[in-house]
């Protein structure tokens, strides 16, 4: 709760664009804000501390506040990065779930696949694959490409948003009820028809966001939060981390893993780690070593051959990246 009595107020980043963010207050109000020192970006999901711009607007009116500078950022439960062609960037932090998007048509790539569940182990969230487009014809055939990820313990859901809306609702309402969920998927996948369906005149909020954030200018490629569900019909007015949200980053292509050694990779690939004990070097790479537990169980086919590969390229990409 705000308390005027307190040096700032306490808001949480619903949008940001460089070192400008849209800042929610508990109270509802959003409001332009702008970060105070070169290295304190906020990003998307941050609990800040921020105060009024201009002297002698702390104390008049809530309304009459328009633009605040960002003292602090609270400590983050976790921190996602975004990759593209030239750079890895923070991009959102303090989510619950990662919802992994992806249909029967476009056919997935499960390499993209892979590197976000790499990204969400990383960082501790919860995950959620989720097969949409269930109703075309090459559904079985990506049903079966998807299960190794079954067998390795990730849940993966199915269905189809253009012939039943309701039953994707009704398997990923109690999933993301009270908790933040960043949906992730390739174009194509219906991503824009499920945030339609979920936060019905969400996407209305983006103009008025982007406006405020770079006058005018279109920004496609920032991430916003969005709460599902009335506020006024949650009890008791319940605070940022009690609300259901939901977090879509457009124009979102890959993951930055720059930042993890190729050692921790079986750590977070489930099937690879379940054999990674098994090696007769502590230290084994399982790329070419003998005695590899891991090599063995691909050739077993206890670990599928594109997983295995995916595993190589990864090892060999993130050991390039160190310098
Ligand atoms: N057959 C089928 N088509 C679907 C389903 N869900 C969405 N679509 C269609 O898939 C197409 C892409 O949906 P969008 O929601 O625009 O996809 P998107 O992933 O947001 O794509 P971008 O806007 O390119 O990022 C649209 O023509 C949808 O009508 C489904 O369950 N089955
Ligand atoms: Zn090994």
């Amino acid at each position: 709760m705000t308390t005027h009595s307190a040096a700032t107020d306490i808001g949480l980043v619903v949008a940001n664009h460089g070192r400008h963010c849209i800042v929610e207050t508990p109270e509802g109000k959003r409001l332009p804000c702008t970060a105070r020192g070169k290295k304190s970006e906020a990003v998307v999901g941050d609990r800040v501390h921020w105060r009024p711009t201009h002297e002698g607007a702390r104390g008049a009116e809530a309304g009459d506040v328009d633009e605040g500078v960002i003292e602090k950022i609270e400590p983050r439960r976790n921190l996602l990065y975004r990759q593209d062609e030239f750079k890895t960037k923070s991009f959102a932090a303090n989510l619950d779930l990662l919802l992994i998007w992806i249909a029967v048509e476009p056919v997935f790539s499960e390499s993209q696949l892979a590197r976000a569940l790499i990204a969400a182990e990383s960082v501790n969230l919860d995950i959620c694959i989720a097969l949409n487009k269930t109703d075309l014809p090459g559904a079985q055939a990506q049903r079966e490409r998807l299960a190794p990820y079954v067998a390795m313990g990730y849940t993966v859901l199915e269905g189809t948003l253009k012939k039943d809306a309701a039953s994707w609702r009704a398997q990923l309402d109690s999933r993301m009820a009270g908790r933040a969920t960043l949906v992730l998927g390739p174009s194509g996948a219906g991503k824009s028809t499920l945030v339609n369906a979920l936060a019905p005149g969400a996407r209305a909020q983006v103009g008025e966001i982007s406006q405020a954030l770079n006058s005018g200018r279109h920004t496609t490629t920032s991430t916003l939060w969005y709460w599902l569900g009335e506020r006024d019909a949650e009890a008791g007015n319940p605070g940022f981390d009690q609300r259901t949200a939901l977090i879509d980053s457009p124009g979102f292509q890959e993951f930055g893993l720059r930042q993890l050694e190729p050692a921790q990779l079986p750590a977070l690939m489930p099937d690879i780690g379940e054999h990674a004990g098994d090696c007769k070097f502590y230290n084994c790479s399982h790329l070419h070593e003998p005695g590899c537990g891991v090599i063995a169980a691909a050739k077993r086919g206890q670990i599928s051959a594109s997983r295995y590969r995916i595993y190589a390229e990864l090892h060999q990409e993130l050991g390039q990246s160190r310098y």
